[in-house]
């Protein structure tokens, strides 16, 4: 008798494409409404890249390239301008470059819409393939019955499906490696909160919440073997830009002899910037801070700094697990020894 896993792992999709348009779950509305946003050009994909209706790199690099697809069937003579304005939609994920860099390529070749639409769905059935792999990779080096820590929300509403970080722990999971599932927070815009523990629920993964300032406490308690996130860009030296409080987690597990997993595909991969001082951060609006719910918090008159990545350096790693294979303490030369010199 096989005995079936509770959960589905990836039932959950993102990003729909309709044929002629791109329907997005409404990421900024979860956990308490599942409403989906229909976008009729790349102008509204673009500003629900930019207003956080579909996040997470491999998503929003997804969404783009179907924004792409929408304006050669609407537009076509204006590509060059829907290309910029998906370009412009977030600065730091380089998901989205990479993939309106091979949408662009495919226009080069000569493709019209048909065609663009097949690299579009290349690009995302390759993202879900990617991470299925990583998932068995990152598994693989955890041992057994053990607690993880994850940050953001790393999972299908930011991927093609499955998830980075979130693979390796459904995977995990699956294989009886993992017997606790912490989850930050992840203010402001608690991605932790509200997306990943619905989606673990969703999978009936047991998972705790724990507030960003419990987890150094969290990682001394014993409770905790290893930290698990994804990225939004990584560097030719192993840098990560990742969610802001990605740094500190990293800092907090060297201190305690926590081991720090980051999961991403190789399209995370920037071997075209050099170190993580490279990397634009983005710094969102400061009402993000100021403001709970929609409801003002802090006393009229204050100010706030509103950075949402953090880059943490090459030297507080253990591993980076991508499809391609997994680099053990990254540093530029076991960089380059699986991603070659430049993309
Ligand atoms: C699977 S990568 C998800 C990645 O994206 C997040 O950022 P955001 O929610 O602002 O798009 C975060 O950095 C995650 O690690």
């Amino acid at each position: 008798m096989t005995t079936q896993p509770a959960y589905s792992h990836d039932s959950i999709r993102a990003v729909i494409w309709q044929g002629d348009h791109l329907r997005l779950l409404d990421q900024r509305r979860l956990p308490a409404d599942e409403i989906w946003l229909d976008c009729h050009s790349a102008d509204e994909v673009a500003a629900a890249i930019r207003d956080l209706v579909v996040r997470g790199a491999p998503a929003i690099g997804i969404a783009a390239a179907w924004g792409v697809v929408i304006a050669a069937q609407r537009d076509p003579g204006h590509l060059d301008a829907a290309l910029a304005t998906l370009r412009a939609a977030r600065p730091t994920a380089v998901n989205l470059m990479w993939a309106l860099d091979r949408m662009k390529a495919a226009i080069v070749r000569g493709a019209d819409a048909a065609a663009l639409a097949r690299e579009a769905q290349a690009i995302q059935d390759e993202d879900l393939a990617a991470n299925r792999h990583m998932g068995e990779l990152g598994a693989a080096l955890l041992g057994r019955g053990v607690g993880v820590l994850t940050h953001c929300n790393t999972g299908s509403l930011a991927t093609a499906g499955f998830g980075t970080a979130l693979g390796v722990i459904r995977a995990g999971v699956s294989a009886g490696r993992i017997a606790r599932v912490f989850a930050g927070e992840t203010r402001p815009w608690l991605q932790g909160a509200r997306l990943t523990i619905w989606e673990l629920l969703r999978d009936r993964i047991p998972a705790t919440l724990v507030a960003d300032s419990a987890a150094a406490h969290l990682m001394k308690s014993g409770d905790v073997q290893w930290v698990i996130v994804g990225a939004d860009r990584i560097a030719a030296n192993g840098d990560v830009a990742n969610k802001i409080g990605t740094y500190q987690l990293a800092i907090g597990a060297r201190h305690h002899g926590v081991r720090f997993m980051v999961v991403a595909p190789s399209s995370t991969v920037d071997m075209s910037t050099a170190s993580g001082a490279d990397i634009e951060i983005e710094l969102r609006s400061p009402d993000e801070l100021l403001a709970y719910a929609g409801q003002r918090t802090v006393a009229a008159g204050a100010q706030a700094w509103n950075p949402v990545f953090d880059v943490t350096p090459a030297s507080l790693i253990d591993a980076i697990v991508t499809e391609r294979g997994v680099v053990e303490r990254p540093d530029a030369g076991r960089m380059a020894a699986l991603f070659g010199t430049a993309r």
